[in-house]
Order: C-alpha cells, then sequence, then structure tokens
C-alpha cells in the first residue's frame, strides 16, 4: 500500500462513498454545537419534520453570547434569546447539552477535549472556524456552515473534498517563554494569512511531542488563521494520558483497544506531503501581532513597518491601512505601545496552562493604573482547577478581573467588548477591523505577554519578567 498521511488515513477511514475527483461522502462521528451558528440548521430540521440521526453523537454549548461577568441571569436581550433559542432546540431535538450554569460549561473548543467528546480517529464538525482545534488529538476537526449542519443532523456524513498536505516541521530548542502562541503567530507571519489554504496542515517534531495537549490544541485552532480548515496532530502517550478518565472517554478494555488503534494513527516514515515547511524554535522570540491581520505580526523587538519602505503597491496601502487603524506610527517600536485592555483567555489560549503562565507574571505584581485587565478561564472546569490552584487568588490581588468562562472579549457578540480606540491585548487569535468592538484594536500575543502587557501598561517583553 502507499505511504500515506495521517490525514490521508483519517480521510479513508471515514468514506462511505467515493464521489471521484477527490470528493467523498465523509461519515461524520460527531458535532458540536453553540448559540451562534446553530439556529437556521434546527429551523431547517424542523421544516423538513427531521430527527437527528444519533442525538448521543452532538453536543450543544453556549459560549460565544454568554456574559461572564456572572451567572444567571441575562441582562442583555440578544444574548438571553440566543440561548433560550439553543435552550428550546436541544430539547426538542433531544441534544445532549452542557448547561449554562452546570459543571461541563464552556467554550465548545474547549469543553470539547475537557470532556472525552473529542477522541482521536473520529471527524469533528461544528459551525465554528476553530474547529480545527480538536485536531490536536489527531481527528479529522474542520468548521462548517449551517446547511452542513443540519445535513449532518440528518445524515451523519458529508460531501467533502480532499485537501492537499502540508508538513509543518518544528525543529530547535525554544527559549522557556516562547510558547505555542509565538509559534503559531511566527509561522502566520512566515507563510501568510493564506499561507495553508486547500491544505491540512500537520505539526511533527520532537518539539510538537515534548507539548502539551493544551500547546498543540493552540497550534491546532490557530491554523486556520493560516488558511487552512485543518491542523492535526498524531495522538501519543501524551493524548491517551490526557483523554484517559475523561466522562465520555472509551473506559477499561475499550480504552485499551482503542489506543491500539490510536497508535496507527501517524504518517508513515514515506508518506510525502505537497508542501513542507520548516520552523527553526531557536530563532523564535515573543511574537506581537500589530495590524488587522494575523499575519501582521512581529518579534517583540521589531520595529513596526514604515510604508515608505514598501515597494510592493498592495502590500504598502495595506501597511498604511492597517497602522492608520491601528493607531500607529510608522517605524515605531512595538514595545512599549501603551494598551488600555488585557484579555486573557479564549479557546486559543483559556486552558489551565495559559491561567498558569498568566499568574507566574502576574504574582507579586499589580496591574498597571488605567488598565482593564480581565481573566476568563476557557470553560467552568478550568476555573475551577484555577481556584484550587489559587490562580485566581493571584490574579484577582494583581488587580486582573476574575470571570466565568465564555468566549467574551474574543468577539464582540456578547457584553465584554472594546471602545472606539481601545487598545488590547489579547490571547485570541483574531485582530481584524472592530473584532473586539467597533473601532477596537487588537494585539495577539501568548497569555505570559498578555500579562506582562497589563502589569507594564504598555506591550512588554515577557522575559524581562521572569526572574
Ligand atoms: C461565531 C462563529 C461562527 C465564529 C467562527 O466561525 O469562528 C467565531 O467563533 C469566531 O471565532 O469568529
Ligand atoms: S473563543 Fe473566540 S475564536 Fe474561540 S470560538 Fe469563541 S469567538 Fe470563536
Amino acid at each position: 500500500m502507499k505511504p500515506r498521511t495521517l490525514y490521508e488515513k483519517l480521510w479513508d477511514a471515514h468514506v462511505v462513498a467515493d464521489l471521484g475527483a477527490g470528493e467523498a461522502l465523509l461519515y461524520i462521528d460527531r458535532h458540536i454545537v453553540h448559540e451562534v451558528s446553530s439556529p437556521q440548521s434546527f429551523v431547517a430540521m424542523r421544516a423538513k419534520g427531521r430527527a437527528l440521526r444519533r442525538p448521543e453523537t452532538h453536543l450543544a454549548v453556549a459560549d460565544h453570547a454568554i456574559p461572564t461577568r456572572q451567572r444567571g441571569t441575562i441582562d442583555d436581550p440578544l444574548a438571553a434569546s440566543q440561548i433560550a433559542e439553543l435552550e428550546a432546540n436541544v430539547r426538542e431535538f433531544a441534544v445532549p447539552y452542557a448547561e449554562v450554569n452546570g459543571p461541563e460549561q464552556g467554550i465548545v473548543h474547549v469543553i470539547g477535549p475537557e470532556t472525552g467528546f473529542t477522541l482521536p480517529g473520529t471527524t469533528i464538525v461544528c459551525g465554528d472556524s476553530h474547529t480545527t482545534t480538536h485536531g490536536a488529538f489527531g481527528a479529522l476537526a474542520f468548521g462548517i456552515g449551517a446547511s452542513e449542519q443540519s445535513t449532518v443532523m440528518a445524515a451523519q456524513s458529508l460531501r467533502q473534498t480532499r485537501a492537499k498536505t502540508m508538513k509543518v516541521e518544528l525543529v530547535g530548542t525554544r527559549h522557556p517563554l516562547v510558547f505555542a502562541k509565538d509559534i503559531a503567530l511566527a509561522l502566520i507571519a512566515k507563510i501568510g494569512a493564506n499561507g495553508a489554504v486547500g491544505h491540512a496542515v500537520e505539526y511533527v517534531g520532537p518539539a510538537i511531542s515534548a507539548m502539551s495537549m493544551a500547546e498543540r490544541m493552540t497550534l491546532c485552532n490557530m491554523t486556520i488563521e493560516a488558511g487552512s480548515r485543518i491542523g492535526l496532530v498524531a495522538p501519543d502517550e501524551a493524548t491517551y494520558a490526557f483523554i484517559k478518565g475523561r466522562r465520555l472517554a472509551p473506559k477499561g478494555d475499550l480504552f485499551a483497544q482503542a489506543c491500539k488503534y490510536w497508535d496507527t494513527l501517524r504518517s508513515d516514515p514515506d508518506a510525502t506531503y505537497d508542501k513542507v515547511v520548516t520552523l527553526d524554535l531557536a530563532e523564535i522570540v515573543p511574537q506581537v501581532s500589530w495590524g488587522t491581520s494575523p499575519n501582521q505580526t512581529l518579534p517583540i523587538s521589531a520595529s513596526l513597518p514604515d510604508p515608505a519602505e514598501i515597494t510592493d503597491h498592495s502590500e504598502r496601502r495595506e501597511t498604511e491601512k492597517a497602522l492608520a487603524y491601528m493607531g500607529l506610527e510608522p517605524g515605531a517600536p512595538l514595545l512599549g505601545t501603551p494598551v488600555s485592555h488585557v484579555f486573557i483567555g479564549s479557546c486559543t489560549n483559556g486552558r489551565i496552562e495559559d491561567l498558569r503562565a498568566a499568574a507566574a507574571i502576574a504574582l507579586g505584581r499589580k496591574v498597571a493604573p488605567g488598565v482593564k485587565a480581565i481573566v476568563v478561564p476557557g470553560s467552568m472546569a478550568t476555573r475551577k482547577v484555577a481556584e484550587f490552584e489559587g490562580l485566581d487568588r493571584i490574579l484577582t490581588e494583581a488587580g486582573f478581573e476574575w470571570r466565568f468562562a465564555g468566549c467574551s472579549m474574543c468577539v464582540a457578540m456578547n457584553d465584554d467588548r472594546l471602545s472606539p480606540g481601545d487598545r488590547c491585548a489579547s490571547t485570541s487569535n483574531r485582530n481584524f477591523e472592530g473584532r473586539q468592538g467597533p473601532g477596537g484594536r487588537t494585539h495577539l500575543m501568548s497569555p505570559a505577554m498578555a500579562a506582562a502587557a497589563a502589569i507594564a501598561g504598555h506591550i512588554a517583553d515577557a522575559r524581562e519578567y521572569v526572574a
């Protein structure tokens, strides 16, 4: 048999019907549902009088619109109606639901793995572009649209076109304060926001094997920002250790059997990829986005671009436009840019490891006067662990607000948002105009860098905050 990549193995294992010309009907194992992208798919199901083919393969949660200041009442009428609609839909269609006030509520891409819903070797879809996150477990996971969601609900399958393959090889040793977020941003800066379009990306190399599942998830999460719908890491012992004992994970003998199968989910040694990119981690320093696309990212030590020095016409226009929106001076240093807000959270960086990194910087320090800094755990389970570890106390003593779980300031779909002109150091994944609120300015970075910005009151180098 021809050597195959992990992506090709996952694809082949789910083909229900080969439709030719690279297209196939794929079996879909799992579907995660949130309040913003699912309403139309339930409307379509109802209109056609259909039931869910396998209700137990879906998992719903409210995350985008939900307020994170308090739990209980939802004051915003739009958020309240979105969540009420989700709750009516899950009741009507018997969809398993991680309740708003329950222990498993959180961001879709955080709770999937935490509950054991996300498993290696499965196909996982969600009406959400950051479904790439689940690829960190060796699952074939991708975002879909509303009509595709109703197809999955009714038929448990989807027509898909096979992607090309791209290997991202991480070599070299990184500085301890260089995180998966820095690697992801550096990769996107290198290959561009469209650099991986049409490709399924697989991350390989010793640095990947040494990464926590949280960091693998951060990398796969950001893969969509390079234009790829699929990010993958082959499952290994760290994956199995993460999954073992989770509520929905296979138990006992079944778990051992599953691990045996999961062991086969590796790219064959001779498998070839359509594209290969190598990143030397020794060359990567903490990264900060300065513009309105994640590829407009620079090392913390760099100065902002100067359009006068850019010869390519369209690149010059884009740079001018981004600098103007961001209110930044051409050629000025990135370091020292004042911030008004700091957001630590999201499905990119709202996991326990992220909160620990932020707390390590915040310990014994104070948020700079005039800076509003919020820490929003990615899930209620993460929040509970953080509180057990005392991270909430470290952070609140430093002056950060400690919140309930949700997407929060990652996306202006709830009551946490920037006002025009606000500048935010953010651990989220998108920085387009208005993403965090109309006129708001976003700088993407790691949790350690965001915590350092909160303490300094301006964009700072987290490496200077470790004794
Ligand atoms: C609202 C949702 C559909 C959207 C997505 O697809 O990713 C959101 O999660 C985002 O991060 O922009
Ligand atoms: S945290 Fe942000 S990126 Fe993640 S699902 Fe929510 S809105 Fe999308």
